[in-house]
């Protein structure tokens, strides 16, 4: 209310953007699906890729552009580093993950510890149990191939438990996962602008959860409880294996739980644990990753739907893995450097789809001018990592799936390598190598031992796959669909039942 009535000095005009009714905005004109394709449409209609809309006082800066996102996000990040207030995430019990949290002293202590421990040179740590867990994704698509999306998602939730946590998922009905699963499904939905009015209209948030009408509040109350268990199950797990007396006093107690559950030690929390120790971070921090589940699911669900709807493509990676791998044994993290064009697609799949297509908003800290324009402090400011990816001046015929756009011309791969769907500046994402080991492990697995076509109905007629994707809070998914996933012969079948067995 202070906002509308005292607005602050304003020295120079706002970027261009849709005209605001009077005391809402334009509450009314913020897509609420396809909002990244949307904005990619303001840039058109308003003819700028920098635009400007507010909701009731709240100023939301749009940047379309890359060389906008990477001036005022990485050469001007001590402006553009902070995160605007997420009203719901506290009501969700989410406001413990450092995405959500403000520049502070708190966030960085996060981010420094998290940062050491997905550093790239620190990746061989969860090597293992990567492996592990995509092995056992290859043995889900053997023995139940149309239940891909479940094999996924238990992928995806299942690394970071172990990793984190060193917990050891085996099944979707564990409790913990069906509380991950809902908890992260509802949460990234009510936490994102258009998810709940209180996101527009915060004051909303002290309406009970009974108040006839108040159902985000009821669901805030609902997911609340789901984010309590999702952390509660595998955090008592770590403190309580953590708890035990060695037996060996040479044994530190990372190391006595990777002796005991074989599983992903030293795992994020135990290390956490540790270092709480020496640097004193608080309870609160203990939990700090886990919505990156849905982001890994959303990547690894386009890779499926691309290789059905683009046989090509997948016969000639095919053709590299064989040439590298040969057929006697599964790819691993030493055959990388060796396969450009499973890089490429691996580019190429975060370039077509970024699983955020625009991000996790970003606020200024301070008035400041772009391009003539004026961004005032406390501004909601969203690169669109969408439309940077499909710029055509870079990315000619973006909606076309091309691995070969990252080669030069001599067959090399170019130097584009800089993936945009992992964000910018000083909160770029911390998981990034993490995540980049996570789909390429899988991607190579799957495409080493599976071909996956499109499904034929009973007449032996191929069925069609829509291109739908639907938007989840932040994140998009691939609408469901339907394959057939096979494997590429009974050598192929031999090595995944041999991973398995041996896990
Ligand atoms: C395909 C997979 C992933 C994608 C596309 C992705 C994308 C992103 C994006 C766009 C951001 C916000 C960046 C910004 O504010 O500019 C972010 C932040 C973050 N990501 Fe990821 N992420 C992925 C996987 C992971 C994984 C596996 C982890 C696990 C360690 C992780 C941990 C985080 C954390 C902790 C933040 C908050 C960083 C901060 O606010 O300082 N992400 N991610």
């Amino acid at each position: 209310i202070k906002k509308l009535l005292l607005p602050g000095k304003q020295s120079g005009p706002y970027p261009p953007g849709p005209k605001g009714l009077p005391f809402i905005g334009n509450a009314l004109d913020f897509p609420t699906e396809n909002n990244a394709q949307e904005y990619a449409k303001w840039e058109k209609k308003y003819g700028s890729s920098i635009l400007h809309a507010s909701a009731f006082g709240t100023h939301v800066i749009l940047l379309n552009k890359r060389e906008a996102a990477d001036e005022l996000f990485e050469r001007r990040a001590q402006k553009y580093s902070d995160r605007p207030h997420f009203p719901l995430a506290n009501l969700i019990g989410l406001s413990y993950n450092m995405a959500f949290m403000g520049y502070g002293d708190k966030w960085r202590l996060c981010r420094k510890i998290t940062q050491q421990i997905f550093r790239q040179g620190a990746m061989e740590n969860f090597n293992w149990v990567i492996t592990r867990k995509v092995h056992q994704a290859l043995g889900g698509l053997l023995s139940s191939p149309d239940d891909f999306a479940y094999h996924n998602k238990m992928l995806a939730i299942s690394i970071p438990m172990a990793a984190m946590y060193g917990y050891d998922v085996k099944s979707a009905e564990d409790p913990c996962i069906v509380a991950a699963d809902k908890s992260l499904t509802l949460g990234l939905q009510l936490i994102a602008p258009g998810g709940s009015l209180i996101n527009i209209i915060p004051i909303l948030r002290f309406i009970p959860p009974w108040f006839p009408g108040a159902s985000s509040r009821k669901a805030a109350e609902h997911v609340k409880k789901l984010t309590r268990d999702m952390q509660q199950i595998p955090l008592d797990f770590v403190k309580s294996q953590m708890a035990r007396p060695s037996k060996r006093k040479s044994v530190s107690r990372t190391k006595r739980l990777y002796k005991m559950f074989r599983v992903a030690v030293p795992s994020f929390v135990s290390e956490f644990f540790e270092k709480k120790h020496t640097i004193g971070a608080s309870e609160e921090e203990e939990a700090a990753v886990l919505s990156i589940a849905p982001t890994v699911y959303a990547a690894i669900g386009t890779f499926i739907y691309l290789m059905a709807v683009n046989p090509d493509i997948q016969k000639k990676a095919q053709a590299e893995i064989d040439s590298v791998v040969g057929t006697k044994r599964l790819p691993n993290f030493e055959d990388r450097p060796l396969m450009p064009y499973i890089e490429a697609i691996y580019r190429e799949i975060l370039r077509w789809r970024p699983p955020g297509q625009v991000g996790i908003p970003h606020c200024s800290a301070e008035d400041d001018f772009y391009d003539g324009y004026f961004i005032p402090k406390g501004a909601t400011v969203i690169g669109n990592v969408w439309a940077m990816t499909h710029d055509e001046s870079i990315y000619p015929e973006p909606n076309a799936f091309k691995p070969e756009r990252f080669f030069n011309l001599d067959g090399t791969l170019n130097d584009d390598d800089r993936i945009l769907a992992y964000g910018f500046g000083r909160r770029v994402c911390v998981g990034k190598h993490f995540a980049s080991a996570i789909i390429w492990l899988t991607v190579v697995s799957i495409l080493a031992t599976f071909k996956i076509e499109k499904a034929r109905d009973e007449t032996g007629k191929e069925i069609g796959i829509s291109d739908e994707y639907v938007d989840f809070g932040f994140l998009t998914h691939k609408t469901p669909f339907k394959c057939s996933i096979l494997p590429r012969s009974t050598t192929s079948q031999h090595l995944v039942e041999q991973a398995c067995a041996s896990e």
